[in-house]
């Protein structure tokens, strides 16, 4: 459903032209709003607290009904058609879409009129902010951000208050965890390092705005509503919510109803405007009985990428496209260090890099570049090449081989498999003790929330390393064994001619 952060940062910070690391992470009220969780099912599930302690003043508890139906009766007053499903609580995802009635395998779905998306043209109650931010060429992401904002302030004036009455106060993402948090339960993944990189983006695109736009305009942005909180909270709304309609050219917008759809992995289809009918939908890939919870997909995302966007892990084993970064880097004491890193970075990659891991096997860049790692110095022709392979910027794709160094590779990947396995082996170790040190059951709530979602992300993800492991050290026995038997046959037809 929503961006990644690498398309945020090339659409905020172009505009703004301003490095989002230079900004320290200092996210802290926002994410101190514990949650009290409830187990159902073997699945945790969490609902945030509406105390008064910090957070926004719109929106309403992640699990709330009757703000959805309150959204239910506005939309259908707008114009959305009648509909074969409705807001229910469900056991996966809080609140989602249940069938009302059969429904078919093939079937369209929804047919949200455009009258009732959310995008960058879309009015603004207030004309003269819209006004000013677009004359300021402010990029569709942050003129969202600032629009919900914006809307949500004027409570009954906006057109979308149903709408925002029934968006999570508190939505789940890791833009609402702390940088301890991250470090704490998030330490072995490389999820911690797109979090960081993430919240530091927000981050930057609201002290850009604020410096550029919003303390020239002060009446029109007062802090007290445009401020960093508020900014949590329109972006976690934009990075679980927003979706990108292909058939509308790629534009993005928030498109009520079909957002209260949750995710499975288990199904392919997805958002997107249906020109024949003028409106969104999705066309089922399979049937429904009433009752029966309705699913989209969110896109072909990792377990890692779904917690930093949605703030939820699937199931264990469920996600076919589930994948783990893992972190190669060049060694300081090669003699080539230098020219392998400036081959490297003539291709946009740097000396330490990293590369998904799946289930099923691994990419060619990932085998290209721990070729180069590996290489010696009499190779030292070839390390452009290899390089150049392990970008995906060679086309079409090569998968080149130099079996004189192949083993040394796989060693190489074995090694860094080794190193990651061990670092979420302690994790997982030390998560049973983890929570201890907490007396306050709100705290400890969250506490033990959040760590539930890091051992799920943690588990998913060791266990692809594993399966790495077995097929390198497979790959590796093979080859070991296939040279040891080509020495015994050079010996044997030594022994002879002797
Ligand atoms: C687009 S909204 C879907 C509607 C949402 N359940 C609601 O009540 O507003 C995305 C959010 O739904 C929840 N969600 C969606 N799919 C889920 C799943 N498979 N498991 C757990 N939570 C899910 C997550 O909180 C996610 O951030």
């Amino acid at each position: 459903m929503a961006e990644d952060s690498r398309i945020l940062q090339a659409t905020l910070i172009h505009t703004f032209g301003q490095n989002p690391s230079q900004y320290t992470l200092r996210i802290h009220s926002p994410c101190y709003n514990p949650p009290s969780i409830s187990k159902r099912s073997g699945s945790l599930r969490c609902s945030v607290s509406t105390a008064s302690s910090g957070g926004v003043p719109w929106g309403c508890d992640i699990d709330s009904l009757e703000n959805a139906a309150a959204l239910q009766k506005w939309l259908s007053e707008c114009g959305l058609p009648p509909q074969k499903m409705a807001i229910q609580r469900v056991e996966i995802g809080e609140r989602g879409l249940v069938a009302l009635k059969n429904i078919r395998k093939g079937e369209k779905l929804l047919f949200v009129p455009p009258s009732l998306f959310i995008t960058a043209d879309s009015e603004w109650t207030c004309l003269e902010a819209g006004q000013v931010l677009k004359r300021a060429h402010v990029p569709d992401w942050p003129l969202l951000a600032t629009y919900l904002i914006s809307e949500a302030s004027l409570i009954n004036s906006s057109r979308w208050s149903n709408y925002i009455s029934a968006l999570p106060r508190q939505p789940y993402s890791l833009l609402y965890w702390t940088r301890s948090e991250l470090d704490r339960y998030l330490e072995a993944s490389q999820i911690r390092e797109r979090a960081i990189e993430r919240i530091n983006d927000v981050i930057g695109t609201y002290i850009d705005l604020k410096e550029r736009i919003f303390s020239k305009y002060p009446d029109l942005f007062p802090e007290e509503v445009f401020n960093m909180e508020s900014f949590l909270w329109s972006f976690g709304i934009l990075f679980s919510r927003l979706v990108r309609l292909p058939s509308m050219d790629g534009r993005v917008a928030l498109v009520p109803w079909a957002d209260m759809l949750n995710h499975s992995c288990e199904v392919e289809t997805f958002l997107d405007y249906d020109k024949s009918s003028q409106g969104v939908v999705f066309t089922t890939d399979r049937a429904y009985q009433p009752g029966e919870q309705v699913f989209i997909s969110y896109g072909k995302k990792s377990n890692g990428e779904l917690l930093l966007s949605y703030g939820f892990v699937p199931r264990e084993g469920t996600n076919p496209r589930d994948s783990v970064e893992l972190l190669l880097s060049l060694k300081k004491s090669d003699k080539c260090y230098k020219e392998k890193s400036e081959a490297l970075k003539k291709y946009g990659l740097s000396a330490s890099q990293c590369f998904p891991l799946q289930i099923t096997g691994w990419p060619v860049e990932l085998m290209a570049y721990a070729y180069l790692a590996v290489s010696p110095p009499s190779m030292r022709n070839r390390f452009d090449e290899m390089a150049a392979e392990a970008s995906n910027k060679t086309k079409p794709k090569k998968d080149t081989r130099y079996p004189e160094i192949e083993e040394d590779a796989l060693q190489f990947i074995l090694d860094a498999c080794e190193a990651s396995i061990s670092k979420y082996s302690k994790f997982l170790q030390a998560s049973g003790s983890m929570d201890l040190d907490v007396t306050n059951p709100k705290l400890l709530n969250r506490k033990v929330f959040l760590k539930q979602l890091a051992v799920d992300l943690c588990t998913s993800e060791q266990r692809i390393l594993f399966r790495a492991q077995y097929i390198l050290r497979r790959r590796l026995r093979d080859i070991r064994s296939g040279e040891l038997r080509a020495l015994k046959i050079f010996n044997g037809f030594r022994k002879l001619f002797n």
